[in-house]
């Protein structure tokens, strides 16, 4: 009888050993299939064709049934995802399964649906002129929207009782869609919209020069100043790969924060631009990865797992802003980072991968200086932007109305006259970060997470930033009693408040993870920017990423001052991209920018590096101070956490762990090993929970991984109250 080896999303490193029904042909590695497992039937991946098991043949059973007559995961990605699981010391089945879209996880068909379609009737037709709707609103739009364009059942917005109150008028039916998987590189004629190329500068031109001539694989590090044009080489090399018949890949933060991208992609192309972001629901996702893999959508664009869309034809991937964070999965079991997959991916298909930013990441910088990436740069804005002049404010002793020194606000007049826009940047949303009492010190802070709540003054509230959770605002101290309850620190709320009192006369828009949450609220503040609606911006981080506000000549950072002193040894690299791309939002077309930094502490040698000879003096010496204190990128980490509601347990099985790990260092001789910890994470608890972490560090990224993968197969943590995880090259330490 023939084994059959299973991968199952279970958080257990282990598979599963089935057998395959007899005189059923063997199935493709990659396939799914049900089996029996306990009481329930699960879905499973193919992963081996074991030639025995370690179970007994008595307790082995049959797998239910065979799901894909084809493999779901094409060789190079097949290969990239168990390479990963592997590096990445994450149960195979969550690898696998986490690459596929939630239908297919779920043991739908991978095959492409014919969609049936509603289409509007003649009966109709007369029915909307005729004005008989005029009391069912919902009916009436539902046809307005069908006289525009079908909509396909079971995917449109509006209710299904619609639809049957409309059919039983037959005022519409339902129509199959013929079904048309002609990939576009048979179709096309006209790849680009005519008239939105832009004609490259020198430094453009040579870059992209280098980029096309190059064939088969190569890392590529674009690094060009805020509004140097990086998009504008992307947009020419993705044409020049179409043309070539070959699909695009584009990886990038975060796609709903900055719509224009999108927008700039879609004008610039004729051709079908397939997004996947969140607001997409299952079956939208799961028609993207249909569409990819058909080969009928010319370029994708998405965050993170869109890494893993399959491709018809891949000929490039492009990761625009490749330093942020984002990048690096940080939930959940496998934690990944899909730039560094990305790069491993386009080897083993030999295409290129173009990674852009204009303050790339030391890691990047590391691997251009080892050789292993390409450099590009940028030094120039591109077309109409401006240099911009830097200035420090020195904050100490200085009058200061709620956080805004004078001269920033003589200078916001300034510009705000001349009828340009200004930007504040403040990375802290609510009104203010602490609530107070004056006579005696106590803080109102979160009892599920030990930090300070956050005060809302518009909704007369309390809310926690860690956990969510929410509390009325107490009219007492809880300690001495007292009444006299103030705060301290100043959040986006609270500016808003009182720029609007200074600058009656202008126009302002917030935009935070607060006043963003609504559907449709990011966008239509971001058509406030642009139409000039509102002149004074007032953001937290969501502001500073990507977006390109014409008409924005100054811009400030209010109070950065925290980062200054943290204990995060990225602190400073993160500090410094945040400066960047903040102030790279100041004069991008045609008007000259200024920057304007608040500190008390203007002295501090990054501030002054940064300012003074700027990014990539500060990313040469970070490097510096990195290789002599053997940080990453010049040594490897993993970090284990453990949480759990029992205070101890969590600090008593990462100690467990600890000494596995002295003395395996002990008995293999390994030197270089530094096992640090147990130690209360940053953030030491949340929502309940006790949170604890260790960190391991060597020289080699191999020895470490031979190390992990050791531990996986003889360790067995054992306490069931704590859960616990692994994160191979952590990014956030918190
Ligand atoms: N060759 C060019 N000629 C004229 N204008 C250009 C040229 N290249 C780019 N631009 C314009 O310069 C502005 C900035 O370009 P782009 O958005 O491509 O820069 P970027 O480097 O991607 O910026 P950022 O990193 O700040 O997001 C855009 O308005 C773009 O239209
Ligand atoms: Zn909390």
């Amino acid at each position: 009888m023939q084994l059959v080896r299973v991968a199952l999303a279970l958080p257990l490193m282990r598979l599963f050993d089935y057998l395959l029904p007899a005189g059923q042909r063997r199935p493709p590695l990659g396939a799914r299939v049900r089996v029996p497992f306990g009481r329930q039937q699960k879905i499973g991946i193919l992963v081996d064709f074991p030639a025995v098991s370690e179970v007994e043949p008595s307790q082995l059973k049959q797998l239910s049934v065979v799901l894909d007559q084809q493999s779901l995961f094409a060789t190079e990605m097949w290969h990239m995802l168990n390479w990963a699981a592997g590096y990445y010391q994450a149960p195979l089945g969550e690898v696998l399964f986490s690459a596929l879209p939630s239908r297919l996880r779920r043991g739908e068909s991978a095959a492409e649906q014919t969609k049936i379609l509603w289409k509007i009737t003649a009966l109709g037709r007369q029915a909307l002129s005729g004005g008989e709707l005029s009391r069912m609103k919902k009916q009436q739009e539902a046809l307005q929207a069908l006289c525009q364009a079908p909509l396909e059942k079971g995917n449109n917005t509006f209710a299904t009782s619609i639809w049957a109150k409309l059919k039983s008028k037959d005022w519409v039916q339902e129509v199959i869609e013929e079904a048309d998987i002609i990939p576009w590189h048979q179709s096309a004629a006209n790849i680009v919209n005519p008239g939105e190329r832009l004609s490259l500068n020198k430094q453009q031109a040579l870059a992209l020069s280098q980029l096309i001539f190059h064939q088969g694989f190569a890392a590529w590090l674009l690094e060009g100043v805020t509004g140097s044009g990086k998009t504008e080489i992307y947009l020419q090399l993705i044409e020049e790969t179409l043309k070539k018949g070959c699909q695009v890949l584009v990886l990038v933060p975060e796609i709903g924060l900055t719509p224009q991208t999108l927008q700039r992609f879609r004008a610039r192309f004729s051709l079908p631009v397939d997004a996947l972001h969140s607001e997409l629901n299952d079956t939208q996702r799961l028609q993207v990865w249909q569409r990819a893999r058909s080969g009928q959508s010319a370029i994708v664009i998405g965050t993170r797992s869109a890494l893993f869309t399959p491709f018809e034809r891949l000929g490039l991937i492009v990761i625009d802003e490749e330093h942020d964070p984002s990048f690096k999965q940080q939930e959940g079991g496998w934690r990944y980072h899909a730039r560094d997959l990305a790069v491993l991916y386009a080897k083993q298909q030999n295409i290129p991968v173009l990674m852009g930013s204009a303050t790339p990441s030391l890691e990047s910088l590391h691997n251009v200086a080892r050789g292993k990436y390409r450099h590009l740069v940028l030094s120039q804005r591109a077309g109409s932007g401006s240099r911009l002049s830097h200035q420090l404010i020195d904050l100490k002793g200085r009058l200061v109305h709620k956080g805004l020194s004078e001269t920033l606000l003589r200078k916001m007049g300034e510009h705000l006259e001349k009828g340009n826009q200004v930007l504040l940047f403040l990375n802290r949303r609510g009104f203010a970060p602490v609530l107070l009492c004056h006579e005696c010190g106590w803080m109102a802070s979160c009892p599920h997470c030990d930090k300070t709540y956050t005060y809302y003054h518009h909704q007369r509230i309390l809310r926690c930033h860690h956990c969510g959770g929410q509390h009325r605002v107490p009219m007492q101290c809880r300690d001495c009693g007292s009444t006299h309850l103030i705060t301290t620190g100043l959040g986006t709320e609270q500016l808003e408040e009182m720029l609007s009192s200074r600058f009656p006369q202008f126009g302002i828009t917030r935009i935070d993870r607060d006043t963003t949450a609504r559907k449709g609220h990011l966008e239509q503040h971001l058509s406030d920017i642009r139409q000039g609606k509102s002149r004074i911006l007032i953001g937290t981080q969501m502001l500073a990423k990507g977006h390109h506000f014409p008409d924005v000549t100054l811009v400030a950072l209010v109070n950065v001052d925290s980062a200054l002193f943290s204990l995060d040894f990225r602190a400073e690299e993160r500090l410094a991209q945040l400066y960047v791309q903040v102030a790279g939002r100041a004069g991008r077309a045609g008007k000259p920018g200024e920057v304007i930094l608040q500190t008390h502490y203007p002295e501090h040698p990054l501030l002054q590096l940064l300012l003074q000879q700027g990014y990539p003096a500060f990313a040469r010496q970070a490097l510096l101070q990195r290789q002599s204190m053997g940080l990453p990128p010049f040594s490897a980490q993993a970090l284990f956490h453990a949480r759990s509601r029992n205070e101890a347990d969590g600090e008593k099985m990462l100690q467990q762990l600890a000494d596995y790990f002295l003395q395996s260092k002990r008995e293999k001789n390994i030197s270089g090993l530094e096992v640090l910890g147990p130690m209360p994470a940053p953030l030491a608890k949340k929502s309940d929970q006790f949170r604890w972490q260790l960190l391991l560090q060597h020289p080699s990224k191999g020895v470490l991984q031979h190390l992990l993968t050791d531990f996986q197969s003889h360790f067995e943590p054992k306490f069931s109250s704590v859960r616990w995880s692994l994160d191979v090259d952590p990014l956030d330490l918190s």
